[in-house]
């Protein structure tokens, strides 16, 4: 498939703080608080919003963006970060009418996956196959990647060696790990999400003409905040659908236990523990991930991903290179600036440098917290950037545009061109990811099943008739 149609998920972390003799809110409070203007627009909390994406409050109390469908490398990082922009201000707007109603509190929002009681939410990527694509069979080979994958796209965790169940490491001593979901994905291969966490999930609800398309969609992966650990989660992984779907030659890596091998692979920053494949050997993790990468330096140079945005895969194939030689190295700073474990590594060594203390202390927790609140010049991502001292693949005013606008690549185009004619026309309207439908039933409904298709006759005779 040489285009693909990618789309991320994000669930938020959401608290707030109470200033001096503020009452605390609740999750569910400051969750009613932050999507009030959102209510009051749309009458809803699950909305799809004029640049294509869906933003939603799921069960619990985190809101989710979903990006629009992108085909672009660039473009899905652009619209994973507007997806941060659009969040944020709602999270200030919430500031404001906490401030009217006399409520002194700071509302936070954190793009990571694991809140101090243990819980976890996700950030899940979807892919789009060929009908024909075997999911579970090319899952086989699919899965050494995503296990291995956290070694070049974690957001790294302190993982607090205290017994207390979920998200402890058994031996007791506090780590610093790859990943932030490792510690909470249950299953292989599943088509539930929610009860067993597997890595793919192979529920079929492709949002398009099931007789051409499939949807895949991986939770296995961390919300990351450096826009190069974005780009390079999506490349690598799109490079490897690739590369199996053309049949590729790869070495038979099949994991004997997929749900041990991420946490160990996880815990360990070495990237040399062994992992137990099925035929009774082993390899690590850095060797799993150096044959991939030796599989796409091959597809590349027999003329794989011969398209415009080829300096952009060379790029995340350096960047990924880079990455395992500092992995084996142990030259860990080396990345500091390009991936967001060891960014997040680097700030965490840096106060330890200062103070001596240890990895368990609040101060560290704080600062793996911090590092992925989402306000501008708040958040430690933030500031990094800011600082320039993290590696950047858009701009703001390309995230800016983002905010706005629909992919015009995509039928998330079309989507973005209904929903703003609707609005100036002021006329109700349902949809979602396939539909385009005018509420009071009076124009015909307009199915977009080709996920590809950024034009179409049957939308514009649709807008036309909205003003009527
Ligand atoms: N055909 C497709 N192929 C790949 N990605 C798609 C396709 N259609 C939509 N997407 C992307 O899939 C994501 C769907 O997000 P959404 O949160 O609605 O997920 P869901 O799995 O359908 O539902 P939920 O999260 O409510 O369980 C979006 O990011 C969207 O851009
Ligand atoms: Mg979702």
């Amino acid at each position: 498939m040489i285009r693909r149609i990618v789309g991320i998920e994000t669930e938020f972390g959401i608290t707030s703080v109470g200033g001096e003799g503020a009452r605390s809110l609740g999750p569910d409070e400051i969750a009613r608080y932050f999507f009030r203007p959102v209510v009051e627009r749309w009458r809803s909390s699950n909305v799809f919003l004029e640049n294509g994406s869906r933003l939603y409050l799921d069960v619990g109390s985190h809101p989710e963006y979903a990006t629009a469908e992108c085909d672009g490398l660039e473009q899905i990082v652009a619209h994973d970060r507007a997806g941060e922009r659009i969040i944020d201000d709602l999270a200030v707007h919430a500031e404001q009418s906490l401030a009217a109603e006399g409520i002194d509190a700071k509302v936070y929002l954190y793009k990571n996956n694991t809140d101090t009681a243990g819980n976890s939410y996700g950030s899940h990527e979807n892919y789009l196959l060929d009908r024909s694509t075997q999911v579970r069979s090319m899952a086989t080979t699919l899965l050494p990647f995503l296990v291995s994958r956290q070694l070049i796209c974690g957001a790294g965790k302190i993982l607090p060696g205290t017994p207390a169940g979920v998200g402890a490491a058994e031996d007791g001593e506090t780590t610093f790990c790859f990943s932030q979901r490792a510690e909470h994905m249950w299953d292989g291969v599943s088509s539930a999400t929610t009860r067993s966490r597997p890595l793919i999930n192979t529920r079929d609800e492709p949002h398009a003409d099931s007789t051409r398309f499939r949807r895949m969609h991986v939770i296995v992966g961390d919300s990351n905040m450096i826009e190069t650990t974005t780009l390079l989660k999506v490349a690598s992984t799109r490079l490897v659908l690739e590369m199996l779907e053309a049949g590729a030659p790869l070495r038979a890596m099949a994991i004997a236990h997929p749900v041990r091998a991420i946490r160990e692979i996880s815990r360990d920053l070495t990237g040399t523990r062994p992992v137990a494949l099925t035929d009774g050997t082993t390899m690590t993790a850095l060797e799993i991930q150096r044959e991939f990468l030796a599989a796409v330096h091959r597809h590349l140079g027999r003329g794989g991903w011969e398209r415009d945005d080829r300096p952009v895969v060379e790029r995340c194939v350096t960047l990924w290179e880079r990455v395992l030689d500092a992995v084996e190295s142990g030259d860990h700073d080396a990345i500091a600036g390009d991936i967001d474990w060891a960014a997040k590594l680097r700030l965490i060594r840096q106060v330890q440098g200062r103070t001596g203390v240890e990895l368990d202390h609040p101060r560290l927790a704080q600062i793996d917290l911090t590092y992925h609140d989402i306000r501008p010049g708040r958040g430690l991502h933030s500031v990094l950037e800011r600082r320039g001292l993290v590696s950047r693949v858009v701009s703001d005013p390309e995230i800016e545009r983002a905010r706005q606008n629909a992919p015009e690549t995509t039928r998330a185009a079309l989507r973005g061109r209904f929903i703003s004619a609707a609005t100036a026309a002021r006329r109700d309207y349902t949809v979602d990811w396939v539909h385009l439908k005018v509420a009071d039933g009076t124009l015909p409904t307009v199915a977009l099943t080709d996920p590809f298709a950024a034009e179409d006759p049957r939308v514009d005779g649709l807008i036309a008739a909205l003003g009527r």
